[in-house]
């Protein structure tokens, strides 16, 4: 097992000269989950003008405890004329502050009688009076450059009137799934075929890491037509293959990717994942795409999409909270012990008042993808370790995909 490589040093090798991607210009509506590839100056103040944040009646605070005349009615939408001192106006919620008011008291603490107001005595100045710029100062930093476009920074960008953002290309991903034995869902399977999972659920946490798939291929286990489907994937940013990465006479992907590409590493300190192979292929202008390929245990695959092409697709893309997993530590409440890999098991987290607990799916072999289904995390055992139950172990959260 000497030869296996350090988890570390394959990420380093993987993130080494990555060129992000380049940048393309998107209706903001169709923006939601892209990168932005600048940084975004706020050209408005959020509020644009002070407002009201209740139903009630705005006035000045030295005016407060006594009837008052109710001299202007503002609805939101609607502008509001100068608050003569000595008087109050109606204003509902999102209202502009008129000129001279510096309060607003909500309207159940006030009695009304005809055209007058009684305002109780205890109104404090800037009572209810959303400031402008409170949100969004103008000339301030509104996103930075690498921000995911979720929801609640689109809803920014909204604010202040953007049509079209500039984001970062998705990168172009091709998916190809090697073996014989493997068939598309929708015909019926012949004894020893199995269907392809991988593949769906390869293409969607693809797409959740922010790249499109834009080829789907399968490869058999024929060393000819290996070759000939890498070199066509090159032209993509990224080549991502399942299967055929170990060392039996139908695994071909390795010596394919040898004889037309580099290999940068291959068996990685890792389960499951062991014959993970990362590397480059030549392209027919003459640059390179990366190259990862995952081995064909659904979970490999799995656990493989999100150490490795999390982490290169976030660097493609210029995206940090892309690139790095968060750590969480919980208790174990299983106990287990690992050889010469590290392992990363499938647990489920409990948040409880006594803290942060992890249960370990049963049957955590390479073969067993519904270890995945309700995974949030990877518990991360050390190479050559004994857990016991309730020992602190740290995990990798499965947030964001
Ligand atoms: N003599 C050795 N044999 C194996 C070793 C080893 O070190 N020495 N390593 C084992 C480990 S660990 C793994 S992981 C596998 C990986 O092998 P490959 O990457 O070459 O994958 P395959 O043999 O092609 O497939 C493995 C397994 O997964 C199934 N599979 C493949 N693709 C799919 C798919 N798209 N959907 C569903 N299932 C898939 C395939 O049928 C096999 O059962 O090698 C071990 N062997
Ligand atoms: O690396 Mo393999 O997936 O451990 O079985």
């Amino acid at each position: 097992m000497a030869d296996l490589q350090p988890i570390d040093a394959a990420l380093v090798a993987l993130l080494a000269d990555v060129c992000p991607v380049a940048i393309e210009s998107v209706l903001l509506e169709a923006a939601a989950g892209r990168v932005l590839a600048d940084a975004v100056t706020a050209q408005l103040n959020v509020p644009p003008f002070d407002n009201s944040a209740m139903d009630g009646y705005a006035l000045r605070a030295v005016d407060a405890g006594k009837w008052l005349p109710v001299s202007q009615r503002i609805a939101a939408g609607t502008p509001a004329q100068a608050l003569a001192p000595g008087s109050c106006a109606r204003i509902f919620t999102g209202g502009e502050i008129p000129p001279g008011a510096d309060c607003v008291v909500m309207q159940e603490r006030v009695d009304v009688d005809g055209e007058r107001a009684l305002i109780p005595a205890d109104v404090p100045s800037g009572d209810n009076v959303r400031r402008r710029g409170r949100d969004v100062r103008q000339g301030s930093v509104l996103l930075n450059a690498g921000e995911r476009l979720e929801a609640a920074a689109l809803g920014h960008l909204a604010g202040q009137g953007v049509t079209q953002v500039s984001v970062r290309r998705r990168p172009r991903v091709a998916l190809l799934s090697t073996g014989d034995e493997i068939i598309d869902p929708g015909t019926p399977l012949k004894p020893g075929q199995l269907y392809n999972s991988n593949r769906p659920m390869l293409k969607r946490l693809l797409e959740n890491f922010g790249a499109e798939v834009v080829s789907t291929v399968s490869v058999p286990d024929d060393y000819a037509r290996t070759v000939a489907l890498l070199k066509e994937a090159a032209e993509a940013d990224l080549v991502v293959t399942t299967g055929g990465v170990s060392v039996g006479e139908e695994d071909h992907v390795k010596a394919a990717l040898e004889a037309i590409g580099q290999l940068d590493m291959w068996k990685l300190a890792i389960r499951p994942g062991k014959p993970l192979a990362l590397g480059r292929l030549p392209r027919r202008d003459g640059s390179q795409a990366r190259f990862v390929g995952l081995p064909g245990n659904p979970v490999s695959g799995f656990v493989g999409a999100w150490l490795f092409l999390r982490p290169l697709l976030g660097t493609m893309l210029g995206c940090p909270a892309l690139s790095q997993l968060p750590t969480i530590t919980a208790s174990a409440n299983f106990a287990t012990s690992t050889g010469p890999r590290e392992h990363y098991m499938r647990v489920t987290l409990q948040f409880t008042p006594s803290g942060v607990t992890a249960d370990a799916f049963d049957d955590q072999n390479s073969g067993v993808l519904s270890s995945c289904i309700s995974a949030d995390a990877f518990a991360v055992i050390p190479a050559n370790s004994e857990i016991a139950k309730g020992d602190s172990i740290s995990c990798l959260w499965l947030a964001g995909a």
